[in-house]
């Protein structure tokens, strides 16, 4: 049993590698401030959840004074691409200046490894399909820039201080934990099939298409689509890949299987039973045509091998959370 600091444990994906790590047997502590995570989405009883802000240098210290921990996940971040490029001292501050306060104390506490929260957004504007780790790196926008500097900062890191650390970068993450209890849950919601089932619900308006014209079969922009439960699988075995003594790197995590928008919509119409109600609408800036994962690295240097790939699995599974959702409210 080792003991790990999750640190973004109350939100989407920290609360499912919450609930997988603790099925594994290990010992956890979860710091997350609530800024946009959920206290009751830790389900778990006996979980030290430690509310406070992962920039605040004075909370580490005596977290890593109190607990000797073998290992550190970085969930926490500001996720929003648009209000990334309106906002982006915000996202500097949170999403590099505080790692950077994080892996500082890190090193000083003699703390490590770390796995980081990363990606696809590092790489900007596909040059070529599906994308490998050896993808140039061209972010976009603020919130792909900000991720791409901590990656450098943890290759600088390890170089100069010796911290050993594992970047994942998750295409789209999606689906909800296949036995119910915890989902998907941002506010304000942005995300494709969150959106797409509670237009079903009725609980929001029609769902609106961002754009029609991209170069792809049916005009709809193209995504890899990976399972929640997938994902944080990648993070046992990306942990247990550094605890072997293995060196620092990053891996992209996706299906490498490539679905437009309205290929989700009709997953969304066989899984539900019922018409999405959607309308056309413009582009959203800063979407790629096609963003599609080649995870071979990840699969044959960790062994990881995703469960759940198929679009109807991740559909069911998040739409079994949303109607969970609506009878809890
Ligand atoms: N959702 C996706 O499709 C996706 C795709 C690629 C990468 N990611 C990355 O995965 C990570 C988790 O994403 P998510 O969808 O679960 O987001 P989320 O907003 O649901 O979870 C983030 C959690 O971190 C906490 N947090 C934020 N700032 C904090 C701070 N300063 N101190 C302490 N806690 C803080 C929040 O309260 C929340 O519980 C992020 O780093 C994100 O960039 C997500
Ligand atoms: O109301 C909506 C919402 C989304 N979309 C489209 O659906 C696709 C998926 O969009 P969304 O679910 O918002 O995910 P992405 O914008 O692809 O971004 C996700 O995936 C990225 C990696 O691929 C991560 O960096 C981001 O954090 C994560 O939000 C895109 O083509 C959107 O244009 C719509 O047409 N209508």
């Amino acid at each position: 049993m080792s003991k790990l600091l999750v640190i973004g444990g109350a939100g989407y994906i920290g609360c499912h590698m919450v609930n997988q790590l603790l099925k594994a047997g290990h010992d956890l502590v979860v710091l997350d401030d609530l800024s946009t995570g959920f206290e009751n989405a830790i389900v778990e009883d006996d979980i030290r959840l430690v509310i406070g802000d992962v920039g605040d240098r004075r909370l580490l210290d005596s977290l890593f004074s109190d607990e000797k921990f073998d290992g550190v996940l970085h969930f926490a971040s500001l996720i929003q691409v648009g209000e990334s490029v309106v906002e982006p001292a915000r996202y500097y501050r949170s999403n590099v200046a505080k790692t950077l306060t994080l892996l500082e104390a890190m090193v000083e506490h003699d703390v490590g490894p770390l796995i980081f929260s990363s990606t696809a957004a590092v790489f900007g504007e596909p040059e070529y399909s599906p994308i490998d780790e050896a993808h140039p790196q061209v972010p976009i926008n603020p919130y792909g820039a900000s991720k791409y500097m901590v990656e450098r900062m943890l290759e600088d890191f390890d170089r100069a201080y010796g911290l050993k650390s594992v970047a994942l970068r998750y295409f789209n993450a999606a689906g909800a934990d296949p036995e119910g209890h915890i989902g998907e849950r941002h506010d304000p919601e942005t995300h494709l099939i969150p959106l797409a089932l509670h237009a079903v619900l009725g609980a929001r308006p029609p769902l609106k298409v961002f754009g029609r014209d991209y170069p792809t079969k049916d005009g709809t922009c193209i995504r890899d689509y990976i399972h929640v439960t997938d994902l944080a699988e990648a993070h046992l075995r990306a942990l247990e890949y550094l605890w072997a003594g293995n060196p620092t790197t990053r891996f992209n995590l996706g299906n490498g299987n490539g679905f437009s928008v309205q290929a989700v919509l009709d997953a969304v119409e066989r899984v539900t039973g019922q018409p999405v109600p959607y309308e056309d609408a413009p582009r959203r800036a800063g979407d790629p045509a096609n963003l599609v994962a080649d995870s071979r690295a990840a699969k044959s240097i960790l062994g990881w091998n995703p469960r759940y790939a198929d679009i109807d699995t991740i559909v069911a599974h998040a739409w079994a959370w949303e109607q969970k959702r609506v009878k809890l409210t």
